[in-house]
């Protein structure tokens, strides 16, 4: 069954809460804790340097590399549990993402901040595709300009959320920490990275 669209004003969004079965996501789950390459990002906020309060790391092809705050980032190699879901995620969505930026939290008190997905890698209109597996956990919206414009899902073991058109343009979403006492989760948000114009790599 494809993905359920969202009715939101101003995005494009797409959900299907069983893309993977149970079985699927228990053992990708397990595959990636155990195959990727777990890391604490640096993050900028407010102009001072902060470790991000969670694990990341950032795969894809050799080059789909990306530059931020001056620095080159060089993706780490495709986990083979991943090769198939990427497969199948080209395939449904009629895109060859290149890059995945995986990030697990480890419990409750770890989080994503209010973002846009907007680097100028991605162009102006990008398709990501976010799986995400293990806790379920609150995934909010609001709009840029419209405070009366805001929505909240709760991502499930093994869905799909798709953001897609103009979402990132007019919307910043964010993973709020939640006191809650909630297991550990692994969200993959699938991209695809062009050179920036005129960037030297
Ligand atoms: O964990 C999530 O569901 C969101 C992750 C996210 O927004 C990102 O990787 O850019
Ligand atoms: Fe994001």
């Amino acid at each position: 069954m494809p993905p359920t669209r969202l009715p939101l004003q101003d995005a494009e969004l797409a959900y299907d809460p069983h893309w993977l079965d149970a079985d699927a996501a228990d053992a990708l789950f397990a595959a990636l804790r155990a195959q990727a390459v777990w890391e604490v990002h640096r993050i900028r906020l407010f102009g001072r340097e902060h470790d991000s309060p969670r694990l990341s790391s950032w795969i894809g092809d050799a080059d789909a590399r990306y530059r931020y705050s001056g620095t080159e980032f060089r993706p780490h190699p495709w986990p083979p549990a991943l090769l198939p879901v990427r497969e199948r995620l080209a395939h449904e969505c009629g895109v060859a993402f290149n890059s995945v930026l995986a990030n697990r939290y480890r419990d409750g008190r770890d989080a994503m901040g209010w973002h846009s997905d907007d680097e100028p890698e991605l162009g102006p209109a990008p398709l990501i595709a976010s799986l995400s597996l293990g806790a379920r956990r609150r995934f909010t919206l609001k709009h840029r300009r419209d405070p009366a414009l805001k929505a909240a899902l709760e991502l499930g073991h093994g869905s799909l959320l798709l953001m897609s058109g103009p979402t990132q343009a007019n919307y910043r979403h964010a993973l709020p920490r939640t006191a809650r006492p909630v297991g550990e989760r692994i969200n993959l948000t699938f991209r695809v990275i062009s050179p920036r114009p005129g960037a030297a790599i």
